[in-house]
């Protein structure tokens, strides 16, 4: 699929993104490159993997990592960031969902329904009353969940 910038642009889907990476990487003879072991190290890499990528030593997390790193707790909506700096960080969500979406795709995942199917086993993990007071797992405890949400008045 090579249709335009505009193409999907209202409810992009994941089976959208799925035919976008796969066009890609056909169209670039890079199908061999996108083997699962890859497209992990290129999601989480330290080192190099591709030819054409020499220069960067962190996969795509470490680089949106680097985006929050010392810069203390970020309220929600990024309340003071420049409006490039807000893009860069669309940029490298993308990167990471992109890998994720093409990662699932080889390895013969449907990462929607999968995503659902986990949805679902969540919200019967912390049943809604037993959970909406307070986090009753003590992986939870002591940890400030709704920092920054007197920033825009949203609940996480
Ligand atoms: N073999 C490859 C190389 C790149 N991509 C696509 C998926 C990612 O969305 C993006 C990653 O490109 P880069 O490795 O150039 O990473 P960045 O765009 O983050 O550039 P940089 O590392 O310079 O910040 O390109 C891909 O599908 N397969």
């Amino acid at each position: 699929m090579t249709g335009g910038a505009s193409e999907g642009e209202e409810g992009v889907t994941l089976d959208l993104l799925k035919m976008k990476m796969a066009d890609f990487a056909k169209e670039r003879d890079w199908d061999r490159f996108h083997s699962p072991r890859n497209l992990l190290l290129a999601l989480l890499r330290i080192g190099q993997w591709f030819m054409f990528d020499g220069h960067s030593q962190v996969g795509e997390v470490g680089e949106l990592s680097e985006i929050f790193q010392w810069r203390g707790e970020v309220p929600k909506g990024l309340p003071g960031w420049k409006e490039e700096e807000k893009q860069h960080l669309g940029e490298e969500l993308s990167d990471v969902l992109l890998y994720l979406v093409r990662l699932s795709d080889i390895c013969g995942i449907d990462l929607g329904k999968a995503a659902l199917r986990k949805v679902g086993l969540n919200a019967l993990k912390y049943p809604v009353g037993v959970c909406n007071k307070a986090y009753s797992s003590s992986k939870y405890e002591g940890k400030d969940n709704n920092v920054g949400s007197q920033s825009n008045g949203s609940e996480s």
